[in-house]
């Protein structure tokens, strides 16, 4: 359990946390989500002590890592893993000796390594790779080594600061899947800081998104989606508008159900217009005799006439954001 209170940071003068109350429970997969700058990465670097911080506590199961000696936190660090956007590979070093080395920074004095790193490497699916170099792999399989190499502590807590942003959509997705798998098989706590909502949606149960540095909003990641789009619509278009700039245009319907009518206007949407679109957050709730809703969808700014043509022909009351 990761609980963190009232923590406050600057850099410089310049405040980046500010009074951060966060509880990350044992066997969480929890996003830390906002724009560029908010401070994510900040925080993470806190929580296994890589980053001091001005006031406030941060509590690893049950450890205070602000009280620690410097050898204290050394032992402290061994059980945190952590994985990086750029995989921070040794590269004149084969797949053996990167997952070796935090064994000898370590100075553990663990058994059967050979056999732990096999362990490691098969978890991750990249056995055959062990004596290969880093730049005889690809970006996905660095980032399985990177994951392999914060494993052989045995950590608790596994810390990815935008691990899976370098990567290919079909990659990212591979990745993501393994995190899921540590956390349920070997029952990491997980804790993800990414700029991409399909990353939290694929693998978060909770959710933190930060905003200059103060927290705005933490708890399930379903919950904060689907009540909460407001604050996360900036965000959102940041992680579109990354890919294209230029031709990507919201749209954001606000439909009224009664009895019923225009529950299927997404099925309708994509099976009339073909329009292939993105869903990014939708809700409904129940009145004493009817059940409202909404949903906002993302398209190509060209395939606006065919979804307003659909829309107004279906009478779905609709506007654009
Ligand atoms: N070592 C440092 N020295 C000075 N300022 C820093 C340092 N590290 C981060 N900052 C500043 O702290 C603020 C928060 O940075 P941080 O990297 O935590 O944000 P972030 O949300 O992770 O952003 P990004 O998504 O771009 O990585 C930024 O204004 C950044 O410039």
């Amino acid at each position: 359990m990761i609980e963190i209170r009232n923590l406050s940071k600057t850099f410089d003068g310049k405040q980046v946390l500010q009074g951060i109350d966060l509880t990350i429970d044992k066997g969480d997969i929890y996003g830390l989500v906002g724009v560029s700058g908010a401070g994510k990465s900040t925080l993470l670097r806190c929580m296994n002590g890589l980053e001091s911080f001005d006031s406030g506590d941060v509590i690893v199961d049950g450890v205070h890592i602000n009280r620690l000696n410097k050898k204290e936190l050394r032992y402290f660090r061994s059980g945190v893993g952590m994985i990086f956007q750029q995989f921070s590979l040794l590269e004149r070093k084969t797949v053996y000796e990167n997952i070796l080395f935090p064994l000898k920074c370590f100075k553990s004095k663990m058994n059967n390594v050979d056999q732990r790193i096999r362990e490691v490497l098969e978890l991750v699916e990249l056995t055959e790779k062990i004596d290969v170099l880093p730049r005889q792999l690809s970006g996905g399989q660095k980032q399985r080594v990177a994951i392999a190499r914060a494993l052989i502590m045995n950590p608790t807590i596994l810390l990815c600061d935008e691990a899976t942003s370098a990567l290919d959509p079909n990659i990212k997705q591979s990745i993501l899947e393994l995190l899921k798998k540590i956390n349920r098989e070997l029952g990491i706590t997980i804790v993800v800081v990414t700029h991409e909502m399909s990353v939290v949606k694929g693998i978060c149960n909770k959710m933190g998104v930060l905003s200059g540095g103060k927290l705005k909003a933490a708890g399930s990641a379903q919950d904060i989606f689907l009540n909460m789009p407001d604050l996360l619509d900036d965000f959102m278009g940041e992680e579109n508008y990354r890919d294209d700039t230029s031709h990507h245009q919201k749209i954001k319907l606000e439909i009224i159900q009664r009895n019923g009518e225009n529950d299927d206007i997404l099925s309708r949407l994509a099976i009339e217009t073909g329009v292939k679109f993105e869903l990014v957050w939708g809700g409904l709730s129940k009145y004493s005799d009817s059940i409202a809703g909404a949903l906002m969808i993302r398209i190509h700014d060209t395939e606006l006439a065919r979804i307003e043509a659909c829309l107004d022909k279906h009478r779905v009351e609709w506007r654009k954001v």
